[in-house]
């Protein structure tokens, strides 16, 4: 694809993402005008209450609402972005298919919704077997004890089955699967949501770790300020579907321009500690 020629990995113009109407349900504007660019090796958070919009971008930026097909998924009505160069608006099925494994994609609840009669090496190494079928077999087997071992993960889950593992192990597993194409662009989605909250801090953690080891760019989506302030460079925030911040974590909240922002201040307790510290998110909520 020629990545590194197109500066920007995320570069949108006034996108605007809609579901269709569906059944008695009338068309619905989930996004509305987004303008934000994503450089290389940067990690963008993107903040927002529950039904801001944060995951149907994340759907829509991932390829994966394309790739998906069916009524029911977000489609972009306005603007358009462009993911490594390639604008997405009137990208065919088979050019999605192809993005999606560019972009490392960790859909909300990934690790709840493995494939439960795959062993966790099965459910590492599809990816590289949907890419290429005749992938060599030996290889396959180094990559997925490569992504596994990143994850810190024992190898002697390989041969086990999802239902066998932790939360926190299983969003591991998701985790080594949508990096083991070796991605350039890493989209997470509410990476940290349903985990133990002993572990929780532990997964962000590493997908910082990783990014920084692989430097491979990113969109981290949470409700939780704590969570991005562990990983993120800049945050985006929406609200009902419109950005109404971006910059660091400390530019966005210093000088809270929008209402929305100065409220979200005072319902975050113990969000600006030093150590990043939050009571927010911590009681397991979403
Ligand atoms: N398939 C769908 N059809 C119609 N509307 C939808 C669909 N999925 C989501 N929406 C609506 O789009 C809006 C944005 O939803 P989205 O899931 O992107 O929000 P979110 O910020 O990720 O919320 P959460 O944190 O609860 O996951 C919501 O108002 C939601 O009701």
């Amino acid at each position: 694809m020629g990545k590194a020629a197109h500066g920007y990995p995320i570069s949108t113009s006034d996108l605007t993402i809609e579901y269709p109407p569906h059944g008695a349900s009338p068309a619905y504007v989930a996004v509305h005008g987004l303008n934000l660019r994503v450089s290389p090796g940067e990690v963008l958070g993107v903040l927002g209450e529950s039904g801001s919009g944060k995951s149907t971008l994340a759907k829509v930026l991932s390829g994966a609402s394309i790739d998906a097909g069916g009524d029911s998924r977000p489609v972009i009505t306005g603007g358009d972005v462009m993911i490594f160069g390639v604008p997405l608006r009137r990208l065919s099925r088979r050019k999605a298919a192809r993005l999606t494994f560019d972009v490392g994609y960790l859909a909300q609840d990934a690790g709840s919704t493995l494939e439960p009669t795959f062993t966790v090496a099965e459910i590492v190494g599809e990816p590289i077997l949907l890419r290429d079928k005749h992938y060599n077999h030996k290889a396959l087997e180094a990559r997925v004890v490569t992504m596994v071992d990143a994850v810190r993960l024992p190898l002697g889950l390989l041969n086990t089955y999802p239902y066998e593992l932790s939360s926190g192990q299983r969003q591991r597993v998701a985790l080594a699967r949508a990096l083991v194409l070796a991605p350039e662009l890493l989209i997470a989605d509410e990476p940290t949501a349903g985990i133990d909250v002993t572990v929780r801090y532990a997964v962000i953690d590493l997908i910082a770790e990783l990014q920084r080891q692989s430097s491979f760019s990113a969109v981290v989506v949470s409700h939780d300020l704590a969570v991005l302030r562990r990983v993120a460079d800049r945050i985006a925030v929406l609200q009902r579907g419109v950005l109404v911040g971006l910059g660091t974590i400390d530019e966005v909240f210093e000088d809270p321009r929008h209402p929305y922002i100065a409220r979200l201040m005072e319902t975050l307790p113990g969000a600006f500690d030093e150590d990043g510290s939050s009571d927010a998110g911590r009681d397991g909520t979403r």
